[in-house]
């Protein structure tokens, strides 16, 4: 209990805006949450009201029970990352986190642990204005690790970091909720998540649209069919025509509907017909994002739908 999120009917307006509605999910620790969801989405006003930075209009959003703003239990409990950019630029990485450490009673020593964390030991002592997106990233995410934290809450950081860095952000993520961790990142890109979420938040318009492990979320895409190869089809075609089956032929291979691999084997054994590929295609995360987020991708009015 005391490192789940737990976010609770929890609506936020600015204005004639809803940023966020009715908006009810849990992330528990010990794997990677991913919080998706198309620009505009609702998942940095979710994320900074979690953090206590905003006040909800109704519902609430708190870390291991209790409202995060108001216990200011600090970096030990939970470590965030909204906005890289938001950092002094005339000081140098080593002293902007020895001042964050000072203020929130870190031993000093903990500063060039994170640095070497991070990969920016090397340019400790340079000055944060000088410092590209990607290195800002790993200087938020390194304050972020500062009070080795059970919570950690990150929106977008993969924004701005190189293959090898996105390579090495994953890695540390799952590292993190392998520890027992609580991690919950966003991003507006399946394809940023799949390779490292177990879970998924999905929202969009700021309303949930899915809160389910990775399988599952794939599983709504659906079913494309299946991909067959065969050296002699015809026989095989008729016996799927004959099921009811849809069969679209390519250059190498047939495209079957509405018959499942395992009833297209059968057929192909009882017409003696030998097969070079049976291959059930499913759907990408991508599609399965793509297709429920649809509605979504715009933004937001005043207007009720
Ligand atoms: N301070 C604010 N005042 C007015 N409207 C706001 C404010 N903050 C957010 N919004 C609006 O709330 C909606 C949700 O924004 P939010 O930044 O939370 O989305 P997001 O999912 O994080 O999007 P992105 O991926 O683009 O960062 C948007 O329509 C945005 O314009």
């Amino acid at each position: 209990m005391e490192h789940v999120i737990e976010v609770s009917e929890l609506t936020k307006r600015y204005g004639d805006t809803t940023a966020v509605r009715d908006l009810s999910f849990t992330v528990r620790p010990g794997h990677v949450t991913g919080f998706l969801g198309p620009n505009g989405a609702g998942k940095t006003t979710t994320l900074r009201l979690l953090l206590g930075l905003n006040t909800p209009t109704s519902g609430t959003a708190t870390i291991g029970g209790r409202d995060f703003g108001a216990a200011r239990r600090g970096l030990h409990h939970v470590g965030a990352l909204l906005d890289a950019q938001d950092v002094h630029g005339g000081r140098t990485a080593r002293a902007h986190l020895r001042a964050l450490a000072a203020s929130n009673g870190i031993e000093r020593r903990r500063v060039g642990e994170v640095l070497d964390e991070v990969g920016l030991g090397d340019v400790a002592g340079r000055r944060i204005g000088g410092f590209s997106l990607g290195m800002k990233q790993r200087l938020g995410i390194a304050a972020a690790l500062l009070g080795d934290p059970s919570v950690l809450v990150f929106d977008e950081p993969l924004n701005g970091l190189d293959p090898e860095g996105v390579q090495w952000l994953r890695a540390l993520l799952r590292r993190l909720a392998a520890e027992g961790r609580t991690v919950f990142v966003s991003s507006h890109q399946m394809s940023e998540m799949e390779l490292c979420a177990e879970q998924l938040i999905v929202i969009g318009r700021g309303e949930l649209i899915a809160a389910e492990s990775l399988g599952a979320f794939a599983a709504r895409g659906g079913s494309q069919g299946v991909r067959v190869r065969a050296r002699e089809p015809e026989r095989l075609v008729s016996a799927l025509l004959a099921e009811g089956a849809e069969v679209v032929p390519g250059e190498q291979s047939l495209s079957v509907t509405g018959v499942d691999a395992e009833r297209i084997g059968e057929l192909a054994l009882r017409e003696g017909v030998a097969l070079g590929e049976l291959t059930p295609l499913a759907a990408s995360l991508e599609q399965a994002f793509m297709e429920l987020t649809a509605d979504s991708v715009d933004y937001l009015t005043g207007e009720p739908r």
